[in-house]
């Protein structure tokens, strides 16, 4: 069920708490990929496209319209060949997900990234506390198939490229399968 054999390319959802890499890995994977991928930085998007109901001073961020955001991203999820960068993951429904990517990184090390961030102590704490508890991953796992749920570790460069290079393969192998069914 989580494959549309109509789709041309895959859609590819890279989720993980605030600062594990999605946005570094998913660049990096516009630039690697076989085929032409879009990077949908879905934040942003919420951002620029109004899709959220309200902005949370205290932990200075948006209350999303989840509706709104499915309904807008919609056609692009079938059509495919697009990457889905957003820190939770569960609102894009299951049968848009071919591969669903969940980075991974130490607590301390993320500490340290989210404070380069600037972000207010309280949100680093919150965002600290959610890998610990690996709610991210919980997430991902009870809204996919398990064998589509990959868990990659993102401490360093070696990681990051070695992470890119095994979703390649992978896209690689998602295009051989889709083969049969395209003639
Ligand atoms: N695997 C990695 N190796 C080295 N630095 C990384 C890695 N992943 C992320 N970073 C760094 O951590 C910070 C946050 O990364 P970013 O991709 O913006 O995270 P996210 O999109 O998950 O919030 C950036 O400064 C980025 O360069």
């Amino acid at each position: 069920m989580s494959a549309s054999t109509s789709r041309q390319a895959p859609v590819i959802i890279i989720t993980g708490t605030p600062g594990t890499g999605k946005t570094t890995h998913a660049q990096l994977l516009v630039q690697e990929s076989p085929i032409p991928l879009q990077h949908i930085n879905v934040g942003e998007w919420v951002k620029e496209k109004g899709l959220y109901e309200e902005y949370d001073e205290e932990w200075q961020s948006y209350t999303v319209d989840e509706d709104k955001l499915v309904d807008e991203l919609e056609p692009l999820a079938s059509a495919g060949g697009i990457i889905l960068d957003w820190h939770t993951s569960e609102v894009f429904p299951e049968r848009w997900a071919d591969l669903v990517v969940v980075l991974r990184c130490d607590h301390t090390r993320l500490w340290d990234r989210l404070e380069k961030r600037n972000y207010p102590l309280k949100k680093i704490q919150e965002n600290n506390e959610a890998e610990i508890m690996e709610v991210v991953l919980d997430e991902a796992r009870s809204s996919y198939p398990p064998e589509i749920v990959v868990e990659l570790r993102s401490e360093n460069t070696e990681d990051l490229e070695a992470n890119v290079a095994r979703i390649v393969q992978w896209i690689e192998a998602w295009r051989k399968n889709q083969e049969p069914s395209e003639q």
